[in-house]
C-alpha cells in the first residue's frame, strides 16, 4: 500500500523501568503515550533513524541495540510498520523537544498509560518480559 509509514521507536530501560513519552497535544495522535521515535527517511538505516530521532526529540546519545518487536497496524489514514528496538542512554540530560511528557515506569504500570493502537503489542511483549 502507498500510504504506508516505516516508524522506529526506542525500548529504554534502566533501574527496572522503561521510558515513555506522551506526544504533545497538538501532533497527530496527540496526548498518546509511545515510545520515542519517529519516520524513517530514506536511505537511512532504521537504527541511525532512531539514534538520530532521539537526539532531536530528547536530546540525548543512544547506542541502538536488538530489534525488540515489529508491530503492523492499519490506522484509518495510514498504515505503519513500527519496530522497536531496544536502547542505552550514553550521553545526554533528558530534555523535552517535542513531547508533552516522559516517564520512567515500571512494566506493571505500562498498562495504566493510553498508547496508540499501535504500540499495544509491543507493550504486551514488554508485560509479560523479565527484567
Ligand atoms: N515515535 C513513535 N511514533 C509512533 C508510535 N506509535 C505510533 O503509532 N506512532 C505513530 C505516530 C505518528 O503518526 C508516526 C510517526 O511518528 P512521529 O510523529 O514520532 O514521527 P517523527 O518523529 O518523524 O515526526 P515528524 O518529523 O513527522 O513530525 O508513528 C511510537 O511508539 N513511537
Ligand atoms: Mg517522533
Amino acid at each position: 500500500m502507498n500510504n504506508s509509514i516505516k516508524v522506529t521507536a526506542a525500548v529504554i530501560i534502566e533501574n527496572q523501568r522503561v521510558l515513555i513519552t506522551q506526544r504533545a497535544a497538538h501532533d497527530a495522535m496527540g496526548e498518546k503515550w509511545e515510545f520515542p521515535g519517529g519516520k524513517i527517511e530514506p536511505g537511512e538505516t532504521p537504527q541511525a533513524c532512531l539514534q538520530r530521532e532521539l537526539q532531536e526529540e530528547l536530546g540525548i546519545v543512544a547506542e541502538v541495540c536488538d530489534l525488540f518487536a515489529v508491530s503492523q497496524h492499519a490506522y484509518p489514514q495510514f498504515n505503519i510498520e513500527l519496530s522497536a528496538y531496544t536502547a542505552v542512554i550514553r550521553s545526554g540530560q533528558m530534555t523535552l523537544h517535542t513531547h508533552k511528557d516522559a516517564r520512567w515506569v515500571t512494566l506493571d504500570e505500562l498498562p495504566l498509560f493510553d498508547f496508540s493502537a499501535a504500540d499495544r503489542p509491543i507493550v504486551q511483549k514488554l508485560t509479560s518480559t523479565t527484567i
